[in-house]
């Protein structure tokens, strides 16, 4: 029995375009400005020295680190000091109506029915777990955060990474057969299953051939008594 869904945030409850379009660009309109205002803030300190480590430059100043950050966003590196400062960025224009947390109409119906039926709720995305905690809070269908039982993000590994996996289930606290992960990605579910999860692909535009995972195009077509 499933008793614990993880779900990936792009392309699985939200829009790709809406990460990719909207998300993204923010970032990088905001990101020099950001850096220059609020590089003292020890939170913003923090993401710059993860930045320093992973590309082992400890002496790097703000405007190296600020190219190497662009450059980042361009190769759409899942680097977690970049994501800690996408995440602040978009804290802003959440609060100013910029935008609000793309959601496809079928997620939320689904997660309340699992969350009503006794099932733990957990997210997993790249995005920072601050980030996470802004889409879902600051959603076209309002705040959803009540539903979420936890969130993780890159510092519990990388989404292609079967020791991520691991580390989820062991925070959770549920053995690996009674855990689902939903993605658009077949590596991410790769991982997953080899961690002894059971998985789900959603296939919310293009097909996806090189898959073994069962696939769904939404939310309603996920039946989890026949997992
Ligand atoms: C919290 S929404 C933004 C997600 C994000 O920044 C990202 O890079 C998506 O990566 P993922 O590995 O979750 O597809
Ligand atoms: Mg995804």
């Amino acid at each position: 029995m499933i008793r614990a869904i993880v779900t990936d945030i792009e392309g699985t409850t939200s829009d790709i375009r809406f990460v990719h379009n909207i998300l993204f660009p923010y970032a990088r309109q905001h990101l020099a400005t950001f850096l220059r205002d609020q590089q003292h803030q020890p939170e913003v300190q923090a993401a710059l020295e993860a930045v320093r480590a992973e590309v082992d430059q400890p002496q790097a100043d703000l405007p190296t680190l600020t190219q190497i950050l662009f450059s980042f966003m361009d190769q759409d590196r899942k680097s977690t000091g970049l994501k800690a400062l996408q995440g602040m960025i978009w804290r802003d224009g959440y609060l100013n109506g910029s935008f609000t947390g793309h959601l496809y109409p079928d997620v939320l119906p689904a997660l309340t029915a699992w969350q009503a039926q006794g099932r733990k709720l957990y997210v997993y995305s790249s995005g920072s777990v601050a980030a996470q905690k802004l889409l879902f809070g600051y959603s076209d269908e309002g705040d959803i955060t009540g539903l979420f039982s936890g969130y993780f993000d890159t510092h519990v590994g990388a989404k292609r990474e079967v020791a991520a996996y691991h580390t989820i289930a062991a925070q959770i606290g549920l053995p690996a057969e009674q855990l689902l992960f939903l993605s658009d990605i077949h590596q991410e579910l790769d991982a997953a299953a080899q961690a002894g999860w059971h998985t789900l692909q959603l296939i919310r535009g293009e097909a996806d051939g090189a898959s073994c995972h069962r696939q769904v195009t939404d939310f309603s077509e996920i039946n989890l008594e026949s997992i």
